[in-house]
């Protein structure tokens, strides 16, 4: 660019004011300012009109050069062409599921309707809300058509208020989406006299009681471990000795089960269809390893997962509280229950191929309980990665990639990239980047409601490549996308303590968090 613009000064009479850095400027920007055409037409012209004062063989390097100039502005033009219509595209994309998934509410909420809503509203005349809440809201009874109480019903309505005049009245509603997920959000406002307050608290411990005997438990261990193998046996045997329970361990420890001595019967699955229904025949998960043998667990469960028991055969064990020596006792008080557990929630995740994107059926989605990191691999390039927030810009990642995690998952990789460390109860999805190339690139933390939109653009110059919590790497292609929600699916691991208790304990244990001496009391004071 330097010398076509020397050339161009020293062949022409005038200051030449050529700036083709403000067409290549800031790849972030949707709107493209330039059109390949015009910018050819124009460096066209600027050669027939410009005063001449030198020798042909300037003139014919200048022309060469002129021609580079315009077929690069020329690629500009398309590159950005090319991603206005992929924007374009994503939303309308986006605009039709919207529009399906509100179709879907409405069905599924018939006392919701927009007839109801209408009628409601305009009775703004201190109607109590309806007693009877069976409706789409059920017994959870906060749906959008209970309308707030602007005055105080009754034949003496209080002076002091008539004297301030009426206090502007209000409603607030979240979508019933007809499905029980959303149902637990009646909990946090309270909508009485249409003073907004937090009324119950979401995070509060959550018990598992057992309402009949648990009789099925899967073992899920750590291959190539000795000590887990000699565990594995002995406890299969004394879960089926001591507490007549059926035991289903994979296929291939089942194979190792019987080359044991220990002669036990244990029930394992050889298809996948079998695998897919694990759920509805095993009550309780016991995991013998390591955080990596709960992710592995976890992975076989693409629905439902039933609670796990995690024993600690691994080197740090944050997901993993339970003493294996004392096994014992420890599922003594798991199978009798009340006990307390965490649910983790998991992220789902779908690869959209751009290549793809007319086909209705795309890729199964993956569930993760750590994170899906999207990173450059093998490619020495920066990645380069446009991150959406439902329909928000978020910003561009350009750096070795992004991480995007769960708060189960904020101890792990997303911590070793900076990420802060978040009770795994709380309801968020962790936003951080490896190693961006930009001072200001903080991690954030986003609400658990949102879906994100991780793009390769068109003009990336290299390919990225995501991966699960750590495993199954697979290629996005420049226009491929990785969409991430939280699933409604989490993993509910049984606590030793209680979810706080478990989780401190862990970061005191396993990372020595805030570690330091005590200071003496001999010394300067006040
Ligand atoms: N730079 C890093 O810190 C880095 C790099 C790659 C992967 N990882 C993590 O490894 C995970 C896969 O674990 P693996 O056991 O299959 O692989 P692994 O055997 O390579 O072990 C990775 C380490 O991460 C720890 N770990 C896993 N989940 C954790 C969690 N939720 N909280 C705290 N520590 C956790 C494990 O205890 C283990 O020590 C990935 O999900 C990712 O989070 C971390
Ligand atoms: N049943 C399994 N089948 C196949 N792979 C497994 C299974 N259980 C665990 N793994 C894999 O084995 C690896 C090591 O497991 P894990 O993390 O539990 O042990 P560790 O590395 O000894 O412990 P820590 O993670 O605490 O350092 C992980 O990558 C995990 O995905």
């Amino acid at each position: 660019m330097a010398s076509s613009r020397s050339l161009l000064e020293k062949v022409s009479d005038q200051p030449v004011n050529l700036d083709l850095t403000a067409s290549h400027q800031s790849e972030n920007d949707s709107i493209s300012t330039v059109s390949s055409v015009e910018s050819e037409k124009a460096a066209y012209e600027f050669l027939a009109q410009t005063p001449i004062k030198s020798t042909d063989k300037h003139l014919v390097e200048f022309s060469e050069a002129m021609r580079t100039v315009a077929k690069a502005l020329r690629q500009v033009a398309e590159g950005k062409a090319a991603a206005q219509a992929e924007a374009a595209e994503w939303k309308r994309k986006y605009e039709l599921e919207t529009a399906q998934k509100q179709q879907t509410r409405i069905k599924d909420c018939g006392t919701c309707t927009d007839d109801n809503l209408g009628k409601m509203a305009s009775q703004l005349s201190l109607e109590a809300p309806a007693s009877d809440q069976t409706g789409c809201c059920g017994n959870h009874g906060i749906c959008s058509h209970e309308v707030l109480q602007d005055e105080v019903p009754g034949p003496n309505p209080r002076p002091s208020l008539s004297m301030v005049g009426r206090k502007a009245s209000f409603r607030l509603s979240w979508g019933c989406n007809g499905n029980k997920n959303g149902q637990h959000k009646h909990d946090f406002v309270s909508f009485e006299k249409g003073d907004i307050t937090t009324a119950e608290r979401s995070s509060k411990q959550i018990l598992l009681k057992w309402e009949s005997r648990p009789q099925t438990v899967l073992f899920i261990t750590k291959p190539n471990s000795n000590s887990v193998r000699v565990l594995c046996a002995e406890m299969v045997r004394w879960l089926k000795e001591h507490k007549n329970i059926n035991v289903f361990v994979e296929p291939w420890v089942s194979k190792e089960l019987l080359t044991d001595d220990s002669n036990h019967t244990v029930q394992t699955w050889d298809n996948d269809d079998d695998k897919k229904m694990l759920h509805k025949k095993v009550d309780l998960i016991v995991t013998l390893g390591g955080d990596g043998t709960v992710l592995w667990a976890a992975s076989l469960f693409k629905g439902p997962v039933p609670p796990v028991v995690a024993f600690a055969m691994g080197s740090l064990g944050f997901m993993t509280p339970f003493p294996s020596e004392q096994y014992r006792g420890c599922l003594d008080n798991v199978l009798k229950g009340p006990f307390s557990i965490t649910l983790r929630n998991r992220l789902q995740c779908h690869v959209i191929r751009d290549a793809a994107k007319d086909e209705i059926v795309t890729e199964e989605p993956i569930l993760v309980l750590n994170e899906v990191t999207i990173d450059r691999g093998i490619s020495s390039y920066l990645t380069y990665l446009e991150c959406y927030c439902d329909s928000s810009f978020v910003t561009c990642v350009q750096g070795d990639g992004l991480i995007i995690s769960t708060t189960s998952g904020s101890t792990a990789y997303s911590l070793a990239a900076g990420g802060s460390m978040v009770h795994p109860q709380v309801p968020g999805i962790l936003f951080t980047p490896i190693c961006p190339h930009s001072l200001s690139f903080r991690p954030l933390i986003l609400p658990e409601y949102v879906t994100l939109r991780i793009q390769v653009p068109y003009n990336s110059r290299g390919h990225a490549w995501a991966s699960f919590d750590g495993k199954d790497r697979k290629q996005l292609a420049p226009g491929d996308a990785l969409i991430c929600s939280i699933s409604p699916w989490p993993v509910p691991t049984a606590c030793l303590v209680d979810s706080t208790t478990d989780f401190l304990r862990s970061i005191h244990e396993g990372l020595h968090w805030n570690l330091r001496k005590t200071q003496t009391l001999d010394g300067p004071r006040d």
